[in-house]
């Protein structure tokens, strides 16, 4: 089978590390592919940016059904796009958030995330929420540092990152960690040995409940809302899009 897995930022080296990790966790005959979009933010740090990169991603999808992928993930922990991505394709949508949540609660009670940035940790909550996982997640943390500072092998992003994984442990009465960016899909085994609790992280996640969906011969249901969008026409830079 293939599978897609779009990043949805445009940083090539953060598309590169989450397909080799994905890579790394995918079945023999299971094939990845990783992509980002040409035009969108670099990192996606917060509302404006999630809504951004949600066009790449839907543009991603077009291009993916082309070359008929089995199913899609979408890399970034703010799920952006998701909904609309599966309007556009019959193959599953995974986002690494949603996976990241099902696979925690499977081997735990209670989970926190540890993210980025504070300011997105809404963006977490609101899809606890929305994806009926709120009362399993006890604190949705940040290790402060910039979405970037993850491609950058001389900060502190891991450092920091592990210091809140170990508060997360110390504090939060949890018995797993969620990682909630893309970027950190090369550093799970690394956090958990420091660590010492099991650490789930959404892209290698994704992979095994792609797989699972597509051995099921499951996709996305056409029935209802999910349906492809009714055709119309669309206007100026989306005119391509029209009657889809
Ligand atoms: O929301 C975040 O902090 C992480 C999110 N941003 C990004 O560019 N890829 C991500 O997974």
């Amino acid at each position: 089978m293939h599978i897609h897995v779009i990043n949805p930022n445009t940083t090539a080296s953060m598309t590169h590390k989450i397909g080799e990790a994905a890579s790394r966790i995918a079945a023999p005959g299971t094939r990845i592919s990783a992509t980002n979009p040409a035009s969108g933010p670099v990192s996606i740090e917060g509302h404006f940016d999630e809504a951004i990169s949600a066009v790449g991603v839907a543009e991603e999808i077009r291009s993916g059904e082309r070359e008929r992928a089995d199913a899609y993930i979408i890399a970034c922990f703010g799920d952006p796009g998701l909904l609309a991505a599966r309007e556009l394709t019959r193959a599953p949508v995974i986002g690494i958030a949603e996976a990241a949540f099902h696979m925690a609660t499977l081997i735990s009670t209670r989970f926190s995330i540890v993210t980025t940035l504070g300011r997105t940790g809404i963006i977490a909550e609101h899809l606890l929420q929305n994806y009926g996982f709120a009362h399993h997640c006890r604190r949705v943390r940040a290790a402060e540092i910039p979405v970037l500072d993850l491609e950058d092998d001389g900060s502190t992003a891991l450092a920091r990152l592990i210091d809140e994984c170990r508060r997360a442990r110390d504090e939060d009465n949890i018995g797993a960690i969620v990682l909630g960016c893309g970027g950190m899909a090369d550093l799970t085994e690394q956090i958990s040995d420091a660590v010492g609790l099991p650490v789930i992280e959404g892209v290698t996640a994704a992979v095994k409940l792609a797989e699972a969906l597509v051995g099921l011969g499951l996709g996305t249901s056409k029935h209802g809302d999910l349906a492809f969008p009714r055709p119309k026409a669309y206007t100026g830079q989306f005119a391509h899009l029209s009657n889809l």
